[in-house]
């Protein structure tokens, strides 16, 4: 998730109210909507919350991106891994062009924020025609997104291409969320009244949300279409994040071989995307993304079971009671 409290860059200017055309204007003004904590509006569309400043760039991405078979998309609902999963899997697809024996190439992630290295899907990068950095990228091209399953480009779904979902517990991530949507704000007004944005996120009012369908919509999928969907959670990367990270290379197509599992390049993109040293890069500490959000502001704490410093008990306890209720059958526990 990016920030949009000032008007876009030039870059971005698809998301310049002014230039959205009127057929778009009318559809938005017929979904329902409501104010998120930072004064933007989300609607509802196709079932999910979406911030506004960015439903044109989803409805033009559903319509118009073509997927290629070799594609990987990384998916995830916002604050769930997204920045270190991105960090992995561009290292992961990388790792020959920036092994130790070509160290010549300084590795990428050490001067850009890995949201540069992977852009997200519905930033504008559907037409290929009109964005020769799409066309200029080497294959399999790497995207992330927060599309709902249900809402994928149609030619996403059609293509073989490869869906990684990453789910992480919703009391962290609606406590990442709290955070930096409080960091969004207008100084003077506080951070947001944590009682009132989990009255909201219960209701499934959140972005891309409500998180149960989210993640429910992967998780079924990742059921009836492995060899697509491939779900993992932010606490199974943090638990074994060597398995993980191999599990993901057999899936993405580009296992590691014995030489590199001899040779500790698995233990390399490890601790090179680990939170403590991405986290202390120059570029994390003090840039800034296109959009204007602080790099710093993608780390946080990076631990499983955070919550608890924030949330009381009685207020974890009716997250669970409603992902329990939501999941139920599913065989999902997050
Ligand atoms: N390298 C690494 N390792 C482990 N955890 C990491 C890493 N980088 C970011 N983070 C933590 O991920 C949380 C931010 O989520 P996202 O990256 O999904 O945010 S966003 O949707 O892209 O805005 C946010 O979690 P919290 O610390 O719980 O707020 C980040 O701290």
């Amino acid at each position: 998730m990016q920030a949009s409290q000032s008007p876009p860059p030039d870059h971005l200017t698809y998301l310049r109210e002014d230039d959205r055309p009127q057929a778009f204007k009318d559809l938005l003004s017929s979904l329902p909507s409501e104010k998120d904590w930072v004064g933007n509006s989300l609607h509802l569309y196709q079932g999910f919350w979406f911030p506004s400043w960015l439903l044109n760039g989803i409805f033009n991405c559903q319509n118009h991106f073509q997927a290629h078979p070799s594609d990987i998309l990384l998916v995830t609902n916002p604050k769930s891994g997204t920045t270190w999963l991105k960090a992995i899997l561009f290292a992961l697809l990388n790792r020959t062009k920036y092994s130790n024996s070509n160290s010549q190439r300084r590795h990428p992630l050490l001067t850009q924020n890995s949201h540069e290295l992977v852009p997200f899907l519905e930033h504008k990068l559907y037409l290929e025609q009109e964005n020769p950095d799409l066309s200029a990228l080497a294959s399999p091209r790497l995207f992330a997104t927060h599309f709902p399953y249900s809402s994928l480009p149609q030619s996403v779904s059609d293509s073989k291409c490869k869906l990684v979902y990453l789910g992480r517990n919703p009391k962290d991530t609606f406590v990442s969320m709290w955070h930096f949507f409080s960091k969004l704000r207008p100084e003077e007004k506080g951070q947001i009244p944590i009682q009132e944005f989990l009255d909201q996120f219960c209701r499934g009012v959140s972005p891309y949300g409500p998180y149960w369908d989210h993640v429910l919509g992967y998780y079924k999928a990742s059921l009836e279409k492995p060899e697509k969907v491939l779900f993992v959670t932010y606490e199974q990367m943090k638990l074994d994040p060597h398995a993980h990270v191999r599990k993901l290379a057999d899936f993405v197509g580009c296992p590691f071989s014995e030489e590199e599992l001899r040779d500790g390049t698995v233990e390399g993109i490890l601790r090179m995307c680990s939170f403590d040293n991405l986290s202390s890069l120059e570029v994390n500490k003090s840039g800034k993304l296109g959009d204007g959000a602080e790099s710093k502001w993608f780390f946080r704490r990076g631990e499983v079971g955070d919550w608890v410093n924030y949330m009381s008990a009685e207020m974890g306890e009716r997250i669970d009671g409603v992902m329990d209720e939501k999941l139920h059958g599913s065989g999902l526990k997050l």
